[in-house]
């Protein structure tokens, strides 16, 4: 039986009646990194904050690590990097932390070691003892990691964990997101920078005017389309204006006088040495076949156009 630190079941919370997440009914696997996916407004933050009750859910029920949220146990193992953080700035790095330290109740024999331990996690070492005031937008961000590090939590949410970190940065932030996972740890992620999260998440889920599109392995979600980049000789395509019905598409993609690159849409990707088959013997020169992978991104405008749509045929319903 598969162990989840998250389960929620048609969790709501909508201001006055509107926005907000709606229905939203998810389960996140121990060890894994959930990505949490949605454009501005979707309704993210809501979620995870009523996940840790700093807002209170309008219906549904959920719980993390087997306990109702909204409980003391639920939160004691959960670390959050909030998205608008303002700590106040005439404290250093270290004062910070210290006063973190205090409110997860960290003993103060294991202060001073836990730390500077979390401090060079987070690319913050030699620093620490600078002010607030003086960090960049970047380091304030490390430091915000830091401090939800600071509980060696089971499960933590990061909300926007890299949006005002650098390139360089990013990659130092998902790499010590892997680490954690590899730990054991559980990352629930909530981003909109979706090539950033492509090579991290293990898990996905996307959100869309307060409501969950779809949610499952990441590995299986990219495989919404079937397509392949064809290359054939240039005096081939009268062959590709007839091809067999289970190629749902083909679009154009680069000729170079004597071969073109076409990308086909297939019903499935069993159908690759059916379709080759047949524009062999029909005396096509075919010098390619790549098997395409689908981005993130191409993944979640998939699943929020599929969403539009629906939402505008129950629309047009409506109202014949
Ligand atoms: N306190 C509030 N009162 C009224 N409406 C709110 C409140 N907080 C959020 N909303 C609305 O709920 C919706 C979801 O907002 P939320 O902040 O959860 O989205 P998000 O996906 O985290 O967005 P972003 O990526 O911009 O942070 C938005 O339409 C927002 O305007």
């Amino acid at each position: 039986m598969t162990d989840y630190v998250i389960e929620t079941w048609d969790l709501t919370k909508q201001y006055n009646g509107k926005a907000g997440c709606k229905n939203i009914t998810l389960q996140v696997p121990r060890g894994s990194v959930f990505g949490f996916l949605g454009q501005n407004g979707a309704g993210k933050s809501t979620f995870v904050r009523t996940m840790l009750g700093l807002l209170h859910p309008t219906g549904g029920k959920a719980q993390m690590l087997g306990y109702p949220i909204g409980s003391v146990e639920a939160r004691k193992k959960v670390g959050y990097l909030p998205e608008l953080f303002r700590y106040p700035d005439w404290l250093t790095g270290t004062q910070l932390l210290e006063h973190h330290a205090e409110l997860v109740g960290l003993p103060r024999s294991e202060r001073k070691s836990v730390i500077s331990n979390v401090v060079a996690r987070v690319g913050m070492a030699g620093r620490e003892k600078e002010r607030i005031r003086g960090f960049s937008k970047g380091m304030q961000q490390r430091i915000g990691l830091a401090c939800a590090l600071l509980s060696d939590p089971e499960l933590i949410f990061l909300d926007e964990p890299t949006s005002a970190l650098d390139p360089i940065g990013r990659k130092e932030v998902r790499e010590l997101i892997a680490e954690l996972r590899d730990q054991g740890k559980t990352i629930f992620l909530n981003s909109h920078l979706l090539s950033e999260m492509e090579s991290v998440c293990d898990y996905v889920g996307i959100i869309h005017r307060s409501e969950l599109v779809v949610h499952g392995e990441w590995r299986k979600l990219r495989e919404v389309a079937e397509q392949v980049e064809l290359t054939v000789d240039a005096e081939n395509q009268k062959l590709l204006e007839q091809l067999p019905p289970y190629v749902l598409g083909k679009e154009f993609m680069h000729n170079d006088g004597e071969q073109q690159r076409w990308l086909i849409t297939l019903d499935q990707n069993k159908r690759v040495p059916e379709l080759l088959g047949a524009l062999i013997t029909q005396g096509a020169a075919v010098h390619e076949v790549v098997r395409k992978q689908q981005s993130l991104e191409e993944v979640f405008l998939y699943w929020v156009q599929k969403k539009e749509g629906e939402a505008h045929v129950a629309h047009h319903e409506n109202h014949v």
